[in-house]
């Protein structure tokens, strides 16, 4: 009901929003932050973030990024999504730091609602989602793709994914730690978030947070093909094996959400947590110089 709810705001919201053309006979509709490639046809659409410079999950970036995916979700044909970056080399730096460092309660308790209904939106959709990394993938970003039903990682040691905000100072939420736990397991989940571990393609398939590391340039071929192969399964009988696998963690998240939210605005709030946050992005700032 509160997913219902919420989409018909985001849908209001939609119609002031977007320019649509259509190329190649696929309708593409483009926000400021996210651009959608969408072949209704084939059923399959294309999402790319487009957030400048890092993709970060501003609070703008995540109203529009839902807005798109209620489009795709309340449009029968489309079966299957494939997320990935606009901008190769960085899939997504995670949530936004800037929404989470001196402001007040009230936006912070926006910004987390706006990230819930991301992760939630994500991991019970009906589609199949398949995620194509074509960059470095943290945090947030790593959320994003765990969500996924299948995860297709470039080959490129640069790169990186994984939970790392134990590094920032900060503490991955309990429904971030369980999509982790399910997808990599008890054990390694306890050490790589601990030590906010970030992982390069070849090991993040060892653990399990990807399932295919191609060259670069095949990423997007890849993602076709493996959205292909998923299209050919029965919908009904893929989600409701979905639903089975997935709705008792999502439940978890929805009876708490309040207390959720609440938990985050206090610990965000906290002084000791606003310092770590200042000195994380003066790191970031003294990389470049
Ligand atoms: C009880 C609940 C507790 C709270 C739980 C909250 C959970 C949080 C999960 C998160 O997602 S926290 C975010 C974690 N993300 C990161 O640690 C990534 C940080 N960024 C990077 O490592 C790098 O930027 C990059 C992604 C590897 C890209 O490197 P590149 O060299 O291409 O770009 P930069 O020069 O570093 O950055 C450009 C520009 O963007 C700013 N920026 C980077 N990341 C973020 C971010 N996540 N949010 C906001 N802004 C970001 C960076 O500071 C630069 O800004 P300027 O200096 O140009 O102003």
């Amino acid at each position: 009901m509160a997913l219902a709810a919420a989409g018909r705001v985001l849908l209001q919201a939609g119609s002031r929003l977007g320019r649509r053309e259509v190329v190649d006979g696929a309708r593409r509709f483009a926000n400021k932050r996210v651009e959608v490639e969408a072949d209704e046809a084939a059923g399959i659409a294309v999402m790319k973030l487009k957030n400048p410079p890092v993709n970060s999950l501003s609070l703008e970036f995540l109203t529009e990024f839902l807005i798109s995916l209620e489009k795709l979700e309340n449009n029968k044909n489309f079966r299957g999504v494939i997320l990935t970056s606009e901008r190769p080399g960085v899939f997504s730096a995670g949530l936004d730091l800037m929404e989470m460092y001196g402001r007040n309660p009230a936006h912070y308790a926006e910004y987390w609602r706006a990230v819930q209904e991301l992760w939630l939106r994500l991991y019970l959709s009906n589609m199949i989602l398949v995620c194509a990394i074509n960059g470095t993938s943290p945090a947030g970003g790593c959320l994003m793709a765990l969500t996924c039903d299948h995860r297709i990682m470039a080959d490129n040691p640069k790169y990186t994914i994984g939970l790392n905000e134990s590094q920032l100072g900060i503490v991955a939420p309990f429904w971030f730690k369980d999509n982790f736990v399910n997808t990599v397991g008890y054990r390694t989940a306890e050490h790589a978030l601990q030590l906010g571990l970030l992982f390069p393609p070849a090991e993040a398939l060892k653990l399990g947070i990807v399932d295919e590391v191609v060259p670069e340039d095949q990423v997007h071929s890849k993602a076709q093909s493996v959205m292909a192969q998923w299209m050919a399964i029965p919908d009904h009988s893929r989600q409701l094996t979905k639903n089975m696998m997935r709705k008792a963690m999502a439940d978890n998240l929805i009876k708490q959400r309040e207390a959720d939210i609440q938990n985050f605005v206090s610990f965000i709030s906290r002084d000791s947590i606003q310092k770590s946050l200042h000195t994380y992005l003066e790191k970031l700032k003294q990389k470049k110089g």
